[in-house]
């Protein structure tokens, strides 16, 4: 009975507020309405001991979507699934497509920093129908986050909460983005989704070299404080070597997908100088990897000019074999200027330093050709080999590929890698599945195999090797006797 009589008492309170409101609206001049609403909000904020922030989705010009407004949508998100009872969904576009819950409007989160309570809420102002003629009346809406916390805290929540809730945001959305792979056409970039499913997981090698990579790219990417303090630009370059197919590239791929980052592919014989090199790097965005596939074969880069001059008296021979000449132009890059010293002003020079994070990959099969001054440390700070597949790596691989972790096959297997050399590009070939539903023994099989042959094959080869060159020493003794013949009858 007691609560009936409250709903009516309620009722009838609410009923005389909203026709003294609507009194108000209707008589009292604009003015003065203006005068009575500011000061009651002074009376308000006299007894009321919060402080409220506005955030408004839409600041100034009317089409550019307010950042702090986004970074808190992305910061909320995971407080709103778990506190908040409407909540809208959306997809984000990002490599596994997840879906995103944030707050429904109206909707209210609290959160805690450093022991403080605060509140987050949703509000939106509907402000005016459109006045544009539209099969689709559309009505305004003007989306804002509110947030209240106790006036005490003015100056903590000020300084350091709003600070680490946009970082936070921030860092969330560059998680949530799609990633792409940029790569350079002359001077400009254009690019593509990266969606490239490789991961340290399903990278086969040694576990505890995987694991030091793994442990040293984390650091990396967590220490842009202690870089500040050092005074070195938050950057590392890698070296990855090793022969073809051993999986340089998808060591790439693996560290774009554990890091996070964007990956620029720069083809360097596509530049055109190296101002043209500095404006690419000038472009790249933090939180990226810029990956320089097999340098060696990019750049000349053993004592550039003067070998180049050198060549160019020896073209002007008229005579010279066509064919020997066209093997030079194809090694030669083609109308690129780019220097040895452009390219390490790339990687060191003050550019490097704009804008966050970045890696530097360069790959290559022969480490031996490169300049000492390009891989010294601190330009390159990790040189990472990748070598043949070992039978551990291999292990891994069929764990992966076949999804065993024994077989009564591997003793044999594991004889035959300790004698030959296989890259794990054809290991994977031999574990792909041969038939439909993959049968681990024919893969298991087909390896053997292909190992046995491997081994058949590099013997021969010795075989044929020793052969030859037991006959090269024959045919040069016998010049070596011809000519002390002659020489004798000379004498
Ligand atoms: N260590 C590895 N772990 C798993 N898969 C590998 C590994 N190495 C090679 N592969 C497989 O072999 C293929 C070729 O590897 P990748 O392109 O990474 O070789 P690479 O070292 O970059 O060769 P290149 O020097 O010719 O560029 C890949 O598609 C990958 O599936
Ligand atoms: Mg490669």
């Amino acid at each position: 009975m007691a609560a009936k009589d409250f709903l009516t008492h309620l009722g009838s309170v609410i009923a005389s507020l909203m026709f003294i409101w609507a009194m108000f609206q209707q008589y009292i001049p604009y003015e003065l309405r203006s005068h009575v609403e500011k000061y009651s909000k002074r009376l308000v904020t006299l007894i009321y001991p919060y402080i409220q922030i506005t955030f408004h989705e839409f600041t100034g010009e009317r089409f550019t979507r307010s950042e702090a407004y986004s970074a808190i949508e992305n910061y909320l998100s995971s407080k709103s699934s778990t506190q908040a009872k409407r909540l809208k969904a959306d997809i984000v576009r990002n490599s596994n497509q997840s879906l995103v819950l944030s707050m429904d409007d109206h909707e209210e989160v609290s959160d805690e920093f450093e022991g403080i309570k605060l509140w987050w809420s949703l509000g939106k102002n509907i402000t005016r129908q459109s006045q544009v003629l539209s099969l689709y009346p559309a009505s305004d809406e003007k989306r804002f986050y509110k947030l209240t916390f106790h006036k005490g805290y003015r100056e903590k929540v000020l300084d350091s909460y709003l600070a680490s809730v946009l970082k936070e945001g921030k860092a969330i959305k560059v998680r949530n983005r799609m990633r792409k792979l940029y790569t350079n056409n002359g001077s400009m970039w254009s690019h593509v989704v990266f969606e490239h499913p490789a991961t340290f997981q399903t990278l086969a090698m040694e576990p505890e070299k995987k694991q030091e990579i793994i442990d040293d790219l984390i650091t990396f990417s967590k220490a842009e404080d202690f870089y500040a303090r050092i005074g070195r630009a938050w950057k590392r370059g890698y070296l990855l070597y090793g022969p073809p197919g051993t999986g340089k590239s998808t060591m790439i791929a693996a560290m774009a997908n554990l890091l996070g980052y964007d990956l620029y592919d720069l083809e360097l014989t596509a530049v055109k100088d190296n101002t043209e090199l500095r404006k690419l790097l000038i472009e790249t965005s933090s939180k990226s990897i810029i990956v320089i596939e097999d340098i060696d074969c990019s750049l000349d880069l053993t004592g550039q000019r003067t070998n180049k001059k050198k060549e160019k008296v020896e073209d002007g021979d008229e005579n010279k074999d066509p064919r020997q000449k066209l093997v030079k132009e194809e090694r030669e890059p083609k109308n690129s200027q780019v220097t040895l010293s452009g390219l390490l002003n790339f990687i060191d020079g003050l550019w490097s330093a704009c804008g966050g994070e970045r890696l530097i990959v360069f790959t290559t099969n022969h480490i031996e050709k490169l300049d000492p001054a390009l891989i010294r440390k601190g330009r390159m700070d990790k040189h990472i080999e990748l070598s043949y597949c070992s039978f551990v790596a291999f292990k891994a691989l069929a764990k992966n590929y076949l999804h065993i972790e024994s077989h009564d096959l591997f003793e044999r297997i594991g004889e035959l890698f300790g004698e030959i050399k296989m890259t794990p590009a054809d290991v994977a070939e031999h574990l792909m599945p041969k038939t439909v539903p993959g049968d681990v023994e024919v893969s298991l099989r087909s390896l053997i195999q292909g190992l046995e042959l491997a081994k058949e094959e590099a013997k021969l080869k010795a075989e044929k090797e020793e052969k030859e060159e037991e006959e090269e020493v024959k045919s040069e003794t016998k010049m070596q006797q011809n000519s002390v013949m002659e020489n004798g009858d000379v004498k």
